[in-house]
């Protein structure tokens, strides 16, 4: 017998979750000790990873009162893209562990939504087929190899294949130690292809001190020296707007702009740097040197619709989700992300609205708690 997977009683689950922690616990129990490990770790002792929910849930809402809120609108949108509602995916590898549809569930999900998906460099399906599914909501997230001709052929295949921004990830020169990874040996199942990172065949033969095949593949493919010369070489490439993922502070912010790229302010989902600062805390610094000129976004720990309006009330123009879309992607494929972002987008609304706001344009500052 073949069982169709989400079966009935998962998508029953799913319909009965009410809320993101819920999506997780379903997730978490499909998934193995490999693929659960990658998914759920941050960096060392995972300070950060906890920070970015913790320093979320400790700012305090000032809601207005009396405000007719009969109608509330929750749409806006990024780089010119409407959005029905201001969350994104953010790019993660390795769709392929939570479900066998991988990067393909993940991009009808958004597009049903009318959000947008950020498709990683170490995707399980080629750029192509992912974005015939997006239906043109995608971005592509760039790490940059070593070999800046084999870069450059991603670029130029994500924008002919209608990706509407290249989010080059600043904050890997290195893969963050995930412990758990190297206590059991983290390794890529042999049926899951990595088609935008070049062949696995290739990549056997190398060695470094990591436990973990995650770290022996990316360093390497993946180039250390990356620094702000290269942003002029990658905007030759294509005429893609360039967002910068993985900043953290003001001087970083102000350097981006001046090298004409967007800010997404980011940890890596506390992957990478422990103890470094949590988004929602280093976006404030972020929003005041940026100061209208580019676009901001944030991932991090987003998990409730008040999240994703402090992170708007701060300065952000929308927010992505990691690991709660791996969530439900274990959880129930395409129907389990669109689970979770049919709950975010519930959330959203129902916090505007008992804010007192009729749109996202009246979040500013004056909604917190300082
Ligand atoms: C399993 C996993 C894989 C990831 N892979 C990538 C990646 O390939 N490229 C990238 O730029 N960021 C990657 N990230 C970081 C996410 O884009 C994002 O910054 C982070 O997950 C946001 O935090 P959250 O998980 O709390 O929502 C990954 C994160 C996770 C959890
Ligand atoms: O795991 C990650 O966070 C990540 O960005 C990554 C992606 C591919 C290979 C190694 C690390």
């Amino acid at each position: 017998m073949t069982l169709t997977f989400p079966t009935e009683e998962q998508l029953k689950a799913l319909q009965q979750a009410v809320n993101l922690s819920e999506i997780e616990a379903l997730g978490r129990a499909r998934l193995d000790q490999n693929a659960l490990d990658y998914y759920a770790s941050g960096a060392n002792d995972g300070h950060t990873h906890r920070a970015n929910r913790e320093d979320f849930s400790r700012i305090r809402l000032r809601p207005r009162m009396l405000m007719d809120v009969s109608d509330v609108q929750t749409g806006t949108s990024v780089l010119g893209l409407p959005l029905d509602f201001p969350v994104g995916i953010a790019p993660s590898a390795f769709h392929g562990l939570a479900h066998p549809d991988a990067e393909l569930a993940t991009a009808r999900a958004a597009a049903g939504l009318g959000s947008v998906m950020t498709l990683s460099t170490f995707s399980n399906t080629p750029i192509e087929d992912v974005a015939r599914a997006a239906a043109g909501r995608l971005w592509f997230q760039l790490y940059l190899y070593k070999d800046r001709e084999v870069s450059a052929g991603l670029v130029r295949r994500a924008e002919a294949a209608g990706a509407r921004a290249l989010v080059l990830t600043v904050d890997t020169p290195f893969v963050g130690r995930r412990e758990a990874n190297e206590r059991h040996r983290f390794n890529l199942p042999p049926h899951l292809q990595v088609p935008n990172a070049g062949s696995r065949e290739a990549l056997a033969g190398l060695e470094t001190q990591s436990g973990s095949q995650l770290v022996r593949h990316f360093q390497g493919l993946v180039d250390p020296s990356l620094s702000w010369r290269d942003l002029d070489w990658l905007k030759s490439l294509s005429g893609l707007p360039i967002i910068l993922k993985g900043i953290l502070t003001a001087e970083d912010a102000e350097l981006a702009v001046q090298h004409g790229c967007h800010v997404w302010v980011s940890n890596h989902g506390g992957r990478q740097l422990d103890t470094a600062v949590s988004t929602i805390a280093a976006l404030p610094e972020i929003a005041d040197a940026v100061a209208g000129r580019m676009e901001i976004y944030l991932d991090g720990g987003v998990s409730r619709g008040t999240d994703v309006l402090k992170a708007l009330a701060l300065g952000a123009r929308a927010v992505f989700l990691g690991r709660p879309a791996l969530w439900g992607l274990a959880a129930g494929g395409e129907d389990g992300v669109r689970r979770v972002l049919e709950l975010l987008k519930g959330e959203v609304r129902l916090a505007l609205a008992l804010s007192g706001k009729q749109s996202l344009g009246q979040v500013g500052r004056d909604l917190l708690k300082m």
